[in-house]
């Protein structure tokens, strides 16, 4: 990059979003330092030690230290000189889907007193329509919204190749200072206005939503019908107009993206006088599904849909919201699970980013070792779909559980080879 786009950035918060912003931001060449209230992560940081498990982010962190671009700090005063500042705080959603904006506001009253008066902000956090241009108001800077599109998982990939660059702006030249933090990466930019930017990042989370919705609700109609989803969501995936990604049945959907943003547009909805009842019946469905999971669980591993779990040692399969991440926020791995506990089963559970560090609030005893979880169980439950499950030696963790019975929320497995392996096999939608 020409030295003479660069920018000096400043990211506030350095979670999933900030500090992937700001060690690509470093890596595509700009000056960058990361401000976080949690001193803790900060030190870390600057320690080149990432407290997330992203691939790549280490490098790209170990790259901007070594290079003097990438710099972290507990004092916003170290973003007095920035170019363009960068909101990456958290924006969490109330079960009633309203917004808690106080994380935000408090990041952007602080800011106030310290930024250059030439200084662009760009919200990245995720917000409410209408928040950015109250941002420009308290502000008193050019303030734009760009919101943040990357997995968790993926997230510096998708840092690096975004599908799409969105700029919400009332003013161009802020749009361009915005859009030049981006150069050299080769993705469509759309300019709109502030709050079409901030609708399209709901938008987009909540069609997801709305997808896997349908799909899980589709296989359990495939199983009342003798259909079978594999082949169903294979026909629909030819489809351009459907498109191939997001519809593969699981628990439902979770993290901590999908079911606050929706909650959220649905309460937007609802306060702008449209009835957007597609979003409510997609969360009843999300519910609905991890019942239904814990309800064939209850069916296989008694026999009986009125089958008790009292007592009955369960082992689990992964307990992070998806593949990749060390993530349990909102994960429907662990709603299945409590569900179960609340049944009376006892748990163990093994996932491979999750370590023994347990995050489960104590309902599941996590172990690292996999024939731990399958040792006198009365059922195995897979609910994470990560590579790395279809490869164990199902041979012998069928031999070490006391009835060899597994149920694939996430039909990960082939169900032939598992029954080759001495398991009674339960799929979803097959
Ligand atoms: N996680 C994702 O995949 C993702 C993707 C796109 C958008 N988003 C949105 O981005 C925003 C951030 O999400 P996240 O997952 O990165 O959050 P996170 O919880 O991982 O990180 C937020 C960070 O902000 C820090 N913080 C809180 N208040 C602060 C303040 N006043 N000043 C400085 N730092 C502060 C926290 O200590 C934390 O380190 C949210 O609005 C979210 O909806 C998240
Ligand atoms: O076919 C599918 C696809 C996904 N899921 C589930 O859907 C949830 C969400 O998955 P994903 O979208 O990959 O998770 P996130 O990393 O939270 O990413 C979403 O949320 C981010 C935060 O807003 C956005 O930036 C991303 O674009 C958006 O995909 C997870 O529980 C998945 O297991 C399924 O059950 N079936």
């Amino acid at each position: 990059m020409e030295e003479r786009n660069r920018l000096t950035v400043g990211v506030v918060g350095t979670g999933y979003v900030g500090l992937t912003s700001a060690a690509c931001l470093a890596h595509l060449g700009h000056r960058v330092t990361g401000v976080d209230i949690d001193a803790g992560k900060v030190a870390a940081l600057s320690r080149g030690e990432i407290p997330i498990a992203e691939p790549g982010l280490d490098t790209l962190v170990a790259e901007g230290l070594a290079e003097g671009r990438l710099a972290f700090a507990t004092d916003l005063a170290a973003l007095s000189r920035a170019d363009v500042v960068l909101l990456c705080v958290p924006t969490p959603t109330g079960q009633d889907g309203t917004s808690d904006l106080h994380a935000f506001d408090a990041a952007v009253e602080a800011l106030a007193r310290v930024l250059s008066p030439g200084c662009v902000v760009a919200v990245k956090s995720t917000v409410p329509v209408g928040t950015t241009t109250r941002t420009e108001l308290a502000l008193r800077r050019p303030t734009v919204n760009n919101p943040e599109f990357l997995r968790e998982g993926h997230a510096a990939y998708d840092f690096l190749n975004p599908d799409r660059i969105v700029i919400g702006a009332s003013d161009h030249a802020a749009a361009d200072r915005v859009a030049a933090l981006y150069e050299g990466l080769s993705a469509p930019v759309l300019r709109t206005d502030p709050a079409s930017s901030e609708l399209a990042k709901y938008a987009s989370n909540a069609f997801l939503a709305v997808k896997v919705s349908y799909v899980n609700v589709l296989a359990e109609l495939c199983e009342r019908l003798g259909a079978d989803i594999a082949d169903v969501a294979k026909a629909m995936r030819l489809d351009p107009r459907i498109g191939s990604a997001f519809l593969s049945p699981g628990p439902g959907w979770g993290g901590s993206c999908l079911p606050k943003d929706t909650r959220a547009l649905l309460r937007a909805a609802g306060e702008a006088g449209v009835d957007f009842s597609v979003l409510a019946d997609a969360m009843a469905a999300n519910h609905h599904q991890r019942e239904r999971v814990v309800e064939k669980v209850r069916q296989a591993v008694t026999g009986s849909p009125d089958g008790s779990l009292e007592g009955l040692r369960l082992g689990l399969l992964g307990l992070a919201f998806k593949a990749g991440t060390d993530d349990v926020r909102e994960s429907p791995a662990l709603a299945v699970a409590t569900r179960l506990a609340e049944c009376g089963a006892v748990l163990t559970g093994y996932d491979p980013g999750l370590g023994r560090a347990d995050r489960t609030g104590g309902v599941v005893q996590l172990v690292d070792d996999v024939t731990l979880v399958a040792k006198d169980a009365a059922g195995l439950v897979l609910l994470t779909e990560w590579p790395e499950f279809r490869d164990l030696d199902w041979a012998h963790l069928a031999d070490l559980t006391d009835r060899a019975t597994i149920v694939d929320t996430r039909n990960l497995l082939d169900p032939d080879e598992l029954a080759c392996a001495g398991f009674v096999y339960f799929g979803l939608g097959r």
